[in-house]
């Protein structure tokens, strides 16, 4: 039989200063850090949740976004369960290089079958007043690209965060394969011994 699995690993890519990092710590932490430093190589957080009566640890692969860190970053796709293909409202290259992070992504991580692949696009900073992309261009990519789900988010104001992270797990849950090797919570009994008077030993 094989091994349960309850971890699910879900990375997140796109250009530098997208806001990949500060995504990644309003999810985990509710924290968000005006001034962080770019990302070098990768990063990664786990998140407990349960989804669709799944338990499940949520694994978040940060990635540096920028172009010098390139092979730092691409070892470290293979085993993704779901990739969050990321750019900002602001800034109208990163979302043109989506489809750049898309073949990367499918290259090294070696996706045999990538039209099955779960992506799901974020577009962050909504908080900013200025935007150079609009949502109807957004959702347009996203539905020619293979219907990939779209979330507007802020990692400032943690607009759609959560939610945009849960869509990535429903997204591997509805995947046939995938929820054989979960813990159902409907199986899950815990046995909890009362609490004796003593509670420490030496
Ligand atoms: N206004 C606003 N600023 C944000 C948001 N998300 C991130 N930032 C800022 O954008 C800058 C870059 O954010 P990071 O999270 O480091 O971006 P990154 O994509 O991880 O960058 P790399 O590590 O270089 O790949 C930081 O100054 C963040 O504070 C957001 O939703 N709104």
């Amino acid at each position: 039989m094989a091994a349960k699995k309850s971890t699910l690993k879900v990375i997140l890519l796109g250009d530098g200063g997208v806001g990949k990092s500060s995504l990644m710590n309003r999810y985990v932490t509710n924290k968000f850090d005006a001034h962080l430093f770019h990302t070098i190589g990768v990063e990664f957080l786990n998140k407990e949740l349960t989804v669709d009566g799944y338990k499940v640890t949520l694994q978040i692969w940060d990635t540096a976004g920028q172009e010098r860190f390139r092979s730092l970053r691409t070892p470290f796709y293979r085993g993704s369960d779901c990739c969050l293909l990321t750019f900002s409202v602001d800034d109208s290259q990163s979302f043109l290089n989506l489809s750049n992070w898309k073949k990367e992504f499918i290259y090294y991580a070696d996706i045999k079958e990538p039209e099955k692949f779960p992506f799901v696009v974020l577009g962050n900073k909504v908080d900013v007043a200025e935007r150079q992309v609009s949502s109807e261009e957004a959702r347009e990519w996203c539905q020619e690209n293979g219907d990939y789900p779209y979330y507007e988010t802020s990692a400032k104001d943690a607009t759609n965060v959560a939610v945009a992270f849960e869509e990535a797990v429903h997204r591997v849950l509805a995947m046939d394969d995938k929820t054989d090797y979960l813990i159902s919570t409907d199986t899950v009994r815990l046995h909890r011994k009362p609490r004796s008077a003593t509670t420490c030993c030496s």
